[in-house]
């Protein structure tokens, strides 16, 4: 029936859901569950959800590591909700802010048996959604009438898992001139995904050969750096050097990706920025949230560039991740052209973890 949303409309849907505090029906193998992300859940879900059956919180290994639980899953872990268990109890241990004032919160104990696959969705769809990674999973006999009896978002797990790591197709909406600082001649163009995601910009500087290597930057909205003129980073001098560098060239494309705080969102950034407060440096503090260093889709940027021409790029960065993932994307990189600006004393810490823990090239 093509009027019935797609499985990536309905992921859309289930994001909407889970910042929302509504649960989704994932289903697979046989067994299905409610699932709702600890971040927005209330006392009286909670309550509703309990009367179902037993909860489990699954958590990633990297916050289960901080929690000092055991993830037998490898990426994850489940945990037993205990009966007394109540809203702050699942908060706490989804969010790190409280962990050194509150370091005991166990005994944990961690469930080892059965599969986890319902929980790894769980936790996919709330880190996509933005929130913290943690998700509580309450198993249920018949999912699929469940989900019908009470309006909620069911999801087969056999095609919700793939088309969580698939690109969604962006196309362009719509573009118009833009007459800036570093270049009379820029357009902005604005591309939107077709999963209703977040919306990726390209501003083009000049008029760049299609059939030469173009002068190019990945830049990963920093709402702090980039707006507020932040000293934590470097990312709004490097936006300005090098639309400055397209400008003086006379030709460059900037990409500007909408995926702040290296893909953990800004909320979650900015706890990121609280625990570095703490004395974690920003690769401990993404870990201490549940996350990875950087969870960017640098294939979205790749695929842009495609659909606006071109094939081979100079690019401008530091991160040898960015040049490893044009080249495994079908972009050639001629050239990387290094973009080293904007080091002050309050991010001198920050970009010295970057070179010794992800590898930036100084
Ligand atoms: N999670 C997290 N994100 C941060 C932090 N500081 C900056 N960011 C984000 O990191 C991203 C910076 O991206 P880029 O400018 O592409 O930096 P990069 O990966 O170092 O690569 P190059 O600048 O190209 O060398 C932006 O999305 C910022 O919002 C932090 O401490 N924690
Ligand atoms: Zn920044």
């Amino acid at each position: 029936m093509t009027l019935a949303p797609t499985i990536t409309e309905r992921l859309t849907r289930a994001r909407g859901d889970l910042r929302m505090g509504v649960p989704v029906v994932l289903s697979g193998g046989g067994r299905a569950a409610l699932v709702v992300a600890v971040e927005a859940l209330t006392a009286e879900r909670l309550a509703a959800l309990r009367a179902l059956g037993a909860a489990e919180l699954a958590l990633t290994a990297r916050r289960a590591e901080t929690l000092k639980a055991r993830a037998y899953d490898g990426d994850l872990a489940r945990i037993m909700v205990p009966a007394a268990a109540d809203v702050a109890w699942l908060r706490a241990l989804a969010d790190p802010a409280d962990d050194l004032r509150m370091p005991m919160k166990g005994p944990l104990r961690s469930v080892r048996e059965g599969p986890a696959d319902l929980h790894r969705a769980g936790i996919a769809l709330a880190k996509s959604a933005h929130l913290l990674p943690a998700a509580l999973v309450v198993p249920v006999p018949n999912g699929l009438a469940l989900a019908a009896e009470l309006g909620l978002t069911f999801l087969p797990l056999d095609a919700v898992a793939p088309a969580l790591l698939l690109l969604s197709p962006l196309h362009e909406v719509t573009s118009a001139r833009l007459p800036m600082v570093a270049s009379d001649a820029g357009r902005v163009h604005i591309f939107r995904p077709e999963d209703g995601g977040d919306e990726h910009y390209a501003i083009e500087i000049g008029q760049p050969d299609r059939k030469a290597p173009v002068l190019a930057r990945l830049h990963s909205a920093c709402f702090t750096g980039d707006v507020l003129g932040s000293l934590k980073c470097d990312c709004g001098p490097q936006l300005r050097a090098a639309l400055a560098q397209m400008g003086t060239e006379g030709a460059g494309v900037l990409l500007y990706l909408n995926q702040e705080g290296r893909g953990i969102g800004l909320a979650n950034k900015m706890r990121a920025y609280s625990l570095q407060d703490q004395g974690f440096d920003t690769v401990e503090a993404n870990h201490r949230l549940g996350f990875e260093d950087d969870e960017r889709d640098f294939r979205i940027g790749a695929d842009i560039l495609r659909r606006m021409g071109f094939s081979a790029v100079r690019l401008l960065t530091n991160n040898p991740k960015k040049l490893a993932m044009m080249e495994s994307c079908g972009l050639q990189v001629v050239e990387r052209v290094p973009l080293q600006v904007g080091q002050t004393a309050q991010n001198a810490g920050y970009l010295a973890t970057k070179a010794a823990k992800s590898g930036h090239l100084l």
